[in-house]
């Protein structure tokens, strides 16, 4: 058993935590380059919390120049051991209205542009997405956004589309024949490589807008985007501070916490020692394991 370490990512309209006690920003450099802003390292009833503004803290980073690398790489240089997505979504379902809360559970990757793995020539692992988001962390999240007093829907799936422009209206309906119940531009590759780094992961996703594909005249618009995002964001201020209450004192280890010891397949032997180096606190846990054996 150990501490928690909750990693936040914040997306639109939620640039900083005021629940965070003793809180500092805090400049992290990666491998990968710079994480979207510094780090707001501090802690609420004890906990340590560490706060990424996923867009930097002016929104200056659209969704394909999010470096999901270096974020990922810089939350887990901080001591992360969960890390939760809040996000701005759309809607691709009536009864998901505007304000509500959705804990989703399945992604749908319709990005193109933008670099999805740690590993590469050199280093291969192929890590299991089959369950991409962790169900201890994303009951808690749930959990918090009811103490919070939000609308909340638990199990949903995300398309994630490149962006930055809002989709076509035959693309809208498309993605509900598909499925999907909310769309959003940010959650991939965020999530699969949260899952190489061994970091369980959750996504709440606050419904901003109902996308366009109910062509009733009422298509999403961004300013009425910007309004409930400032509401949204209010709320999801109380949850980061309800999550803190809500955790287990200890944390029990999940599996995901080791995913790497089976999804690594270059044998030590066989690793490039520059992308090994690259890849110190992605994988450092496995290599001085291994290494030890
Ligand atoms: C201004 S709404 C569009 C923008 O908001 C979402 O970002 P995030 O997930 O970081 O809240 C959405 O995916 C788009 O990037
Ligand atoms: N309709 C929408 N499409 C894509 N991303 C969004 N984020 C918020 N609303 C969105």
């Amino acid at each position: 058993m150990s501490e928690w370490t909750i990693g936040i990512i914040g997306g639109s309209g939620l640039y900083q935590t005021d629940a965070l006690e003793e809180a500092q920003w805090i400049a992290v450099d990666t491998p990968w380059g710079r994480p979207s802003d510094e780090l707001l390292i501090g802690r609420i009833h004890g906990v340590k919390f560490v706060f990424l503004p996923r867009h930097g803290r002016s929104h200056r980073l659209p969704p394909s120049d999010v470096n999901a690398r270096a974020n990922i790489d810089a939350l887990k240089r901080a001591g992360c051991t969960d890390v939760l997505a809040l996000s701005a979504i759309g809607s691709l379902k009536e009864e998901l209205t505007p304000g509500t809360f959705v804990v989703a559970d399945q992604f749908i990757d319709r990005t193109f542009a933008r670099e999805r793995s740690f590993f590469g020539p050199g280093v291969v692992a192929h890590v299991p997405m089959a369950d991409p988001v962790c169900p201890r962390l994303s009951d808690l999240a749930a959990g918090a956004a009811d103490a919070a007093e939000a609308k909340v829907a638990r199990g949903a799936t995300y398309l994630a589309m490149e962006g930055p422009q809002l989709s076509t209206r035959a693309e809208s309906r498309l993605y509900r024949q598909w499925g999907a119940d909310v769309i959003g531009m940010t959650a991939m590759p965020e999530a699969r490589l949260a899952r190489e780094a061994e970091l369980p992961y959750a996504l709440v996703g606050m419904v901003t807008d109902y996308d366009c594909w109910r062509g009733d005249g009422d298509d999403v618009d961004i300013t009425d985007i910007l309004s409930q995002l400032q509401d949204n964001a209010a709320t999801a201020q109380k949850l980061i501070a309800e999550l803190a209450t809500g955790l287990p004192k200890q944390r029990l280890p999940s599996p995901i916490d080791t995913v790497l010891d089976t999804a690594l397949i270059t044998p030590p032997a066989g690793r490039d020692p520059a992308l090994m180096a690259k890849l110190d606190a992605i994988c450092g846990r496995v290599r001085s394991r291994q290494e030890g054996e």
